[in-house]
C-alpha cells in the first residue's frame, strides 16, 4: 500500500458515528457519554420498553451532570438527547456506524449470533466491540468474516461517573482498529488502559477474588459486613466497601461471573463458588435492584 492509501485508511477509523446495542445498564451509559462527548449515537434494543427506560434513564442521569453546569445545563441535555436516535433495528443500527459496542445480555452464543448480524450489515469499516465482563473477547467475534476489526472496550458502571475504559486487544485485532479503539476512548473523556484477552482483563480479575474474599472473611465471622466495609473504605480509599459495591454491581452477575470462572479453572481456588452468595441469590436477594443484598434497600 502506498503512504496516501496507508493514511486514508487510518483516517477512515476515525469514529463520530456510534451505535450501541443493548440499552440496559451498561449500553445507556455508553450512549449518553458517546451523545455528551459530541458523537452521533444510535441505541438499540430488543424492544421499544427497554429503550422507552433507557431514554428515560439518560435524561434523569444528564439532569444531574446539568446541575452542575448551571445556565448551560438545559442546552446541554438538549443537545445531547438531539444526537441519539432510538431503533430497534440492526440494520439501522450498523448503517452508518464508525464503531458498534455491543452491551447485551452476558452469553456467548446470543452475543455471537448477534456480531453475525452486525458484520452482514455494516460497512468493512466499521469497527466492532464488545463491552464484556467475563466472557473471552476472542470467542465472542470467532465467527465474524474479518476477526481484525473487532475487540473489547470494557467500561465501569456508573458509566457517566467512571473515568476508565480498558481497551482490549483479541487475538487477530489490527493495530489501526486498536489505535482507534485507544482514540475514542480519549473522546469519550475516558483514561485508557490497554489489556490483552485474559480473564477480567486487568479490573476484574483483581476485582472478583477481592469481593469474594470480602464475603468469605464475613461467613468465617472474622468481622461484620458493616465494619469490612468500613474498612476499606476508610482504609483503602475505596468510594465504596466491596459487600456494598457488590449489592451495587448485582448479587447475580457476581455469581454468574464466579460460576463461569470457577467451571473454565477449576483448580483456582479464588473462583471457587461462595456459599453465601448462592444462598442470596436463591432467595432472589440480588443487591440494590431487587431492593436487597447484603444490605436491604426497601424504603422504610
Ligand atoms: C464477582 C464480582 C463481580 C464484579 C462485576 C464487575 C462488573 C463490571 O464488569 C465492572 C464494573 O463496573 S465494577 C463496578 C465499578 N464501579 C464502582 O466501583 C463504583 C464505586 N462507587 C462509586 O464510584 C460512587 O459510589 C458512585 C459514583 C457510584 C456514586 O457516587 P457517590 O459520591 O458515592 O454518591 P451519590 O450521592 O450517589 O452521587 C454523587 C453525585 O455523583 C453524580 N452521579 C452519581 N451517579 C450518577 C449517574 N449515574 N449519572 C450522572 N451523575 C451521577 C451526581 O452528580 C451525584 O449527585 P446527585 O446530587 O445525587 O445528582
Ligand atoms: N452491569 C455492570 O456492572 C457491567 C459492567 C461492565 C460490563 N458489563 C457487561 O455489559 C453487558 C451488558 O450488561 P448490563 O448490566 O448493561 O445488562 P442489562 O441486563 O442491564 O442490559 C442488557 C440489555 O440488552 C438487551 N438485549 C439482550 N439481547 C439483545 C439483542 N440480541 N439485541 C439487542 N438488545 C439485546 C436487553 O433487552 C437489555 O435491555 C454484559 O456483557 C455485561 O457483562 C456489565
Amino acid at each position: 500500500m502506498n503512504s496516501r492509501l496507508i493514511a486514508n485508511s487510518l483516517r477512515s477509523l476515525k469514529v463520530q458515528n456510534v451505535s450501541v446495542v443493548g440499552s440496559g445498564l451498561m449500553g445507556a451509559g455508553i450512549a449518553q457519554v458517546a451523545a455528551q462527548t459530541g458523537h452521533n449515537v444510535v441505541l438499540n434494543d430488543l424492544n421499544e420498553a427497554a429503550l422507552g427506560k433507557a431514554q428515560a434513564g439518560i435524561e434523569k442521569s444528564l439532569g444531574r451532570v446539568a446541575k452542575k453546569m448551571g445556565d448551560e445545563g438545559p442546552k446541554f441535555v438538549e443537545d445531547t438527547m438531539s444526537r441519539m436516535t432510538f431503533t430497534t433495528s440492526i440494520e439501522e443500527t450498523a448503517a452508518n456506524a464508525d464503531l458498534v459496542v455491543e452491551a447485551i445480555v452476558e452469553n456467548l452464543g446470543i452475543k455471537q449470533k448477534l456480531f453475525s448480524d452486525l458484520e452482514a450489515a455494516a460497512s468493512a469499516q466499521c469497527i466492532l466491540a464488545t463491552n464484556t465482563s467475563s466472557l473471552p473477547v476472542s470467542a465472542i467475534g470467532a465467527n465474524l468474516k474479518d476477526t481484525s476489526r473487532f475487540g473489547g472496550l470494557h467500561f465501569f458502571n456508573p458509566v457517566p461517573m467512571m473515568k476508565l475504559l480498558e481497551v482490549i486487544k483479541a487475538n487477530d485485532t489490527s493495530d489501526e482498529v486498536f489505535q482507534a479503539m485507544l482514540d475514542w476512548g480519549k473522546a469519550m473523556n475516558k483514561t485508557t488502559v490497554k489489556c490483552i484477552d485474559t480473564p477480567g482483563f486487568i479490573v476484574n480479575r483483581l476485582l472478583v477474588p477481592y469481593l469474594m474474599e470480602a464475603i468469605r472473611l464475613v461467613e468465617r465471622g472474622h468481622a461484620t459486613k458493616e465494619d469490612v466495609d468500613i474498612a476499606m473504605k476508610l482504609g483503602a480509599g475505596h468510594p465504596m466497601g466491596p459487600l456494598q459495591l457488590a449489592d451495587y454491581v448485582g448479587l447475580d452477575t457476581c455469581k454468574f461471573i464466579l460460576d463461569g470462572w470457577h467451571q473454565e479453572y477449576p483448580n483456582e481456588p479464588l473462583f471457587n463458588p461462595v456459599d453465601t452468595l448462592n444462598k442470596l441469590n436463591e432467595e432472589g436477594k440480588i443487591g440494590m435492584k431487587s431492593g436487597e443484598g447484603f444490605y436491604s434497600y426497601k424504603k422504610k
